[in-house]
């Protein structure tokens, strides 16, 4: 159990639990190729069966780090931070992204967008979840929507949820990575038959970085 200080210090966004920071390349999306700072925030209720960072669902594993401590380690490596997780919408981003905006830096989110849309977004990478679907606000922010095709009924998904975003936004199909060779030919035939659609492919992993 937390200290009743440190857990109001979180609910107000003031700290935050965090699992990781590290500088890499944007591998997904929009912003692929792009060098980034990633802060990747512990928390997320979603319960995807093919996370492929489970070790974040935990919030309590991961330690209340204060937000200061967080800007200011940000800010040595880039001026482009991703936050991610986890479920970054867990938590009020507003104190985070403002700190970071401050000082310049350019606030890109990757969320399934299942909880209160909070924070100053740059960049809002939507990629919504059937098992806890997006709030209407996070299909009003998104300015890439980027689904998981696991299997043939996520095409039917993507439809549905592309139906519900913006006219400018991006759409992005990406192969979810354990079944890449099964889904990636169905994508590339949909993508061809559907040219609204663009392909993500998680090329960090390809490139062996984090
Ligand atoms: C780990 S999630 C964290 C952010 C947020 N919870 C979300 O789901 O958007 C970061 C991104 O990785 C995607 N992702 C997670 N596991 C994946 C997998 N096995 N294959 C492909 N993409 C995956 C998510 O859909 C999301 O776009
Ligand atoms: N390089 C790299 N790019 C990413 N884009 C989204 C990621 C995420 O886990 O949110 C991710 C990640 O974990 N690594
Ligand atoms: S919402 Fe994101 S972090 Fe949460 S389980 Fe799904 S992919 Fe993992
Ligand atoms: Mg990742």
């Amino acid at each position: 159990m937390l200290e009743k200080q440190t857990m109001d210090l979180v609910d107000k966004g003031l700290m935050l639990p965090l699992m990781e920071e590290f500088y890499t390349i944007q591998g997904e999306g929009y912003y692929k190729g792009t060098a980034a700072y990633f802060i990747r925030v512990g928390g997320c209720d979603v319960g995807c069966h093919w996370c492929d960072v489970k070790e974040s669902w935990d919030a309590e594993k991961h330690p209340p780090t204060a937000i200061d401590v967080i800007v200011e380690n940000a800010a040595k490596y880039s001026d482009t931070i991703v936050i991610t997780g986890g479920e970054p919408l867990t938590w009020d981003m507003g104190p985070l992204t403002q700190a970071l905006k401050a000082k310049g830096m350019k606030t890109h989110i990757e969320t399934s967008g299942a909880y209160t849309v909070s924070g100053q977004w740059d960049w809002f990478c939507l990629s919504p979840k059937k098992n806890k679907l997006p709030v209407p606000a996070a299909h009003t922010a998104a300015q890439e929507l980027k689904i998981i095709v696991y299997n043939k009924h996520d095409l039917k998904f993507a439809e549905e949820q592309a139906a519900l975003v913006g006219k400018d936004c991006i759409l992005y199909l990406q192969p979810e990575w354990s079944v890449r060779d099964k889904v990636v030919p169905m994508i590339v035939d949909y993508v061809m038959a559907h040219p609204k659609w663009k392909v993500s492919l998680q090329t960090h992993k390809y490139l062996n970085i984090p």
